[in-house]
């Protein structure tokens, strides 16, 4: 399977003053975990990494660090996640005919769950790990006044990785462009589209680190991991 990276964000919410997945986390970079991940799940066979110029050489110097036994290939990230998994597709080896997406920030994903999504998409055209949500959602109007509840056993929390058949998501993005849709995944392009999107049960500890206490979370989380 090929495996997209999206790894070219700043990291605003996390307040730092570089690329958060440059930042340390029990003893590796975020960014390190990610690849760790990727490097274990026995279906992955390819890896592009999407990013920014400024951040490429100390991502490559880590990616090498790592001993990886995988081909990995960087491409230039994009101003938003969407035209940096845009630039990504269009660097697809032609041979690739599935790709699996997975945030760079989402350092915590099993190889498992990598390999359980990659077995799930020979069966449909597009997917991705999700959880049921566990709280009570209420949507709000613009006077923050709450205009439904929604019915949760419909709810569940997107994560990546997410899987498609590639040419169908190269033609989503590309009428994400034309029709000028902002998305904060590949799945609402899918969606836009009128292409079904399957669930694949997620992981409830597979967190996007967004903020500082996403950072004290998965901290926690890695440290019961280890032996
Ligand atoms: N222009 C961008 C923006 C984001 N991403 C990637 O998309 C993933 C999910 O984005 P998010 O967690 O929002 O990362 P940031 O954009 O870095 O964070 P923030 O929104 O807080 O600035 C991350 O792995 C991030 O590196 C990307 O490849 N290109
Ligand atoms: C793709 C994603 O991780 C699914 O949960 C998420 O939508 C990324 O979006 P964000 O707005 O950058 O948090």
């Amino acid at each position: 399977m090929y495996l997209l990276i999206p790894a070219a964000g700043s990291g605003k919410r996390m307040g730092a003053d570089r690329n958060k997945l440059l930042i340390d986390l029990a003893g590796e970079t975020i960014f390190a975990w990610t690849l760790k991940a990727a490097q274990a799940s026995p279906s992955i066979a390819w890896i592009g990494i999407m990013c920014q110029p400024i951040d490429r050489p100390d991502f490559e110097a880590i990616a090498q660090g790592l001993h990886l036994t995988k081909p990995v290939v960087f491409i230039q990230g994009g101003d938003t996640r969407q035209a940096s998994v845009y630039n990504g597709l269009q660097a697809l080896p032609p041979e690739a005919d599935r790709v699996l997406i997975h945030d760079g920030a989402r350092c915590l994903a099993t190889p498992e769950l990598f390999d359980r999504c990659t077995a799930e998409l020979a069966t449909c055209p597009g997917l991705i790990a999700a959880i049921p949500v566990k709280d009570t959602i209420k949507q709000v109007d613009a006077n923050q006044i709450v205009s439904n509840t929604p019915d949760r056993a419909t709810l569940w929390a997107a994560q990546t990785p997410q899987g498609f058949e590639v040419a169908a998501l190269k033609s989503c993005h590309d009428r994400g462009l034309t029709e000028q849709w902002e998305v904060t995944d590949d799945a609402a392009l899918f969606e836009r589209c009128g292409l079904p999107v399957k669930i694949v049960m997620g992981e409830e500890t597979n967190l996007k680190v967004t903020t500082p206490q996403d950072l004290a979370i998965a901290e926690f989380i890695l440290r019961q991991r280890q032996p």
